[in-house]
């Protein structure tokens, strides 16, 4: 037999074992799913725009049960309560009547203002929605994902599990999620500092200037357009905000520091990554590393320790 037969057909039971694997593993009664981290506000679409990260994500594995229990691994992971009543996941099991023994290994640290909880809240919803074969859509799991956010952060707000459920670019209305699959290089720099969604909720002004509102939707378009062309300067200008970002920046030490560093190193654009504390910084693929470290760097200058992701737009939760 020639040897490329030989390797073709010995590759081939390999390939179609990865292939079956989870549907052996739902018939089993169990599944696991990688659920991004995610950006949410962007800047000029607060409350409204997110995307996904390609890094970090929480994996979750889900098996069937008569009740629900929640097991917590990872980044976090202590502070992470493991109570279906306080934890992001409990409630989506609930909205879904699909009770199972959930173990989550966070990728994505708590209180981050990367989408912690909602991406664990949107692996469950995917996860759940398959193992039960409830057929809701990706688009339908959204507001039931945010059910878990709500417990969290008193707010049913979808920008963030929209984008960890649907992939890419998203802006999430009451009309419901538009998504746009986008290509932006995005550097996340996340602070050792905590700050909350509720505690950064409790700043945001509650009035905006005409003036501010102009400039808010312009940049919004600006920025919608880029992640249609796939364009970090177009992206960058967008982030620029003058309402929500400035009030939040007080709650993290060497924000302003930061967001200066990167720009001079090539950032396109900087804003506050959802609620905060960690700042993203869109740019050309070319400058990403340098914008990292200088990011770093300007935050131990400050006396700060953060760590810090090389990442770009990414894909939505993944089942395997
Ligand atoms: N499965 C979960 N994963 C992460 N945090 C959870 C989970 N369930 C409950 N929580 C609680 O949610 C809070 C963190 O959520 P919060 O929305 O404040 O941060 P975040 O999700 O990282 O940020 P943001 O929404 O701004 O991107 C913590 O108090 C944490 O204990
Ligand atoms: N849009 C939300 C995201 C955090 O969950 C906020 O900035 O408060």
């Amino acid at each position: 037999m020639p040897l490329g037969r030989v390797l073709s057909t010995a590759k081939r039971p390999q390939c179609r074992f990865a292939t079956f694997l989870p549907t052996l593993l739902k018939f089993a009664g169990m599944l696991t799913v990688r659920a991004p981290a995610t950006s949410a506000n962007l800047g000029s679409g607060f409350d409204v725009f997110g995307v996904a990260l390609e890094r970090p994500a929480d994996v979750v594995r889900l098996e069937k049960a008569d009740r629900v229990t929640i097991e917590m691994t990872g980044a976090g992971s202590q502070y992470i309560p493991e109570d279906p009543d306080k934890n992001t996941v409990g409630a989506v099991a609930e909205a879904l009547d699909a009770p199972a023994r959930i173990q989550i290994d966070k990728g994505v640290r708590p209180a981050s203002g990367l989408g912690s909880s909602a991406a664990s809240a949107a692996a469950a919803a995917v996860g759940l929605n398959e193992l039960y074969d409830r057929g809701y859509s990706r688009e339908e799991l959204v507001p039931i994902a945010a059910k878990g956010e709500a417990v969290v952060s008193g707010d049913a707000h979808d920008d963030n599990v929209a984008p960890s459920i649907m992939g890419g670019f998203t802006i999430a209305t009451e009309k419901g999620v538009t998504q746009v699959d986008a290509d932006i290089p995005l550097v996340a720099c996340l602070p050792d500092i905590v700050v909350s969604t509720r505690d950064a909720r409790n700043v945001v002004p509650e009035t905006a200037r005409v003036d501010q509102m102009v400039e808010t939707v312009g940049n919004a378009a600006s920025l919608t357009t880029g992640m249609h062309r796939d364009d970090p300067e177009l992206v960058g200008q967008g982030m620029h905000d003058t309402v929500v970002t400035p009030a939040r920046a007080k709650l993290i030490d060497g924000y302003e520091q930061v967001r200066e560093a990167a720009l001079t190193a090539g950032a396109t654009g900087v804003t506050i990554s959802g609620a905060g504390p960690t700042v993203i910084a869109a740019c050309a693929e070319e400058d990403r590393r340098k914008i990292a470290s200088t990011m770093l760097d300007a935050f131990g200058d400050c006396g700060v320790d953060a760590r810090v992701y090389q990442t770009r737009i990414g894909g939505g939760a993944e089942v395997f």
